[in-house]
């Protein structure tokens, strides 16, 4: 089966460049049983997934369905949100996310986020990238920091001549590069992308796709997108969240309904739910 929805051409090269499905890579997050719920309604249930080293991995489902909810979890955004509860196990290089004594600044660090709307600080583009660093104190040779970080999020080019301007002043495809940029400055591990580029046009989307497919040899990349599309170009694996209506649970929640590589969610799913989805039969 082949979904209407997907270029052939974005998979006919996935398909040649098909990924193992990451077993015999380092497992980076182990999550099981995880259960989140905002004010004890339950968002998210009973997810169990493993996210694998220098792969991309993207969260795909309908609305509401607990993508961003999800990718929150794994740099405990979630802890800044009232009344957002967190149960199950995320495991990060074998340790526990959650456990006491695990200071979410440190976390924060190891794991980056972009989000949607691209969020500069109203400052200088150098600034932007070494603010970072030096609340953290990595203070020693910032310049090269900064141009690593610009080059790195393909963007020193546009900007070595103008890094004092204020950053504002970039077009919003620039400006999502730059938080790209300003994320990989403290040297993370793992970047969680949530539909970075769905506020930008189609060629600022490319260049975010393209850099990301530069990245994933570095970084593991976890990314939340709408568009199908976008999931079959970047990703090796596709997670496809669900919304299951329980009344018995107090209404809809999001449940993960398959974890695959790519190649097989978008042609050859094993769940029916994922078929329907993938060939807009729903959704
Ligand atoms: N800050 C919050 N406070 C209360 N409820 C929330 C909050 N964030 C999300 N929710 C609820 O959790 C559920 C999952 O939302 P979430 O935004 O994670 O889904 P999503 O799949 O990312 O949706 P979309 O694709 O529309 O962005 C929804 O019912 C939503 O209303």
């Amino acid at each position: 089966m082949t979904s209407p929805h997907i270029d052939s051409s974005a998979l006919g090269s996935l398909a040649q460049t098909s990924p193992p499905d990451g077993r015999g890579r380092e497992v980076v997050f182990d999550v099981t049983d995880l259960n989140v719920s905002y004010g004890g309604k339950l968002a998210l249930k009973d997810v169990s997934l493993e996210i694998r080293k220098n792969f991309v991995t993207a969260f795909i489902g309908p609305s509401g369905c607990g993508k961003s909810t999800f990718i929150r979890c794994f740099n405990r955004m979630n802890d800044l949100i009232p009344g957002a509860k967190v149960d199950g196990t995320i495991l990060y290089h074998g340790r526990d996310l959650y456990a006491s004594g695990v200071d979410p600044v440190e976390v924060r660090r190891r794991i980056g986020m972009v989000f949607q709307k691209p969020n500069p600080f109203p400052k200088s583009i150098y600034d932007n990238i070494a603010f970072g660093p030096r609340v953290l104190g990595m203070k020693k040779g910032l310049d090269d920091r900064v141009e690593r970080s610009l080059r790195a999020a393909a963007l020193w080019d546009e900007v070595k001549d103008r890094l004092e301007d204020n950053a504002l002043g970039l077009s919003g495809g620039q400006q999502q590069r730059l938080c790209i940029a300003r994320a990989l400055a403290v040297e993370p591990d793992v970047i969680l992308m949530d539909e970075p580029a769905s506020a930008l046009d189609p060629i600022s989307t490319s260049r975010i796709e393209d850099l990301i497919h530069e990245l994933k040899s570095e970084y593991t990349i976890v990314i939340v997108t709408h568009n199908m599309q976008q999931a079959a170009r970047v990703a090796d694996m596709t997670a496809f969240f669900s919304v299951e209506l329980r009344e018995d649970l107090g209404g809809r929640h999001g449940i993960l309904v398959e974890h695959d590589k790519t190649a097989k969610i978008f042609t050859n799913p094993s769940d029916r739910r994922t078929e329907d989805y993938v060939t807009g039969r729903f959704g």
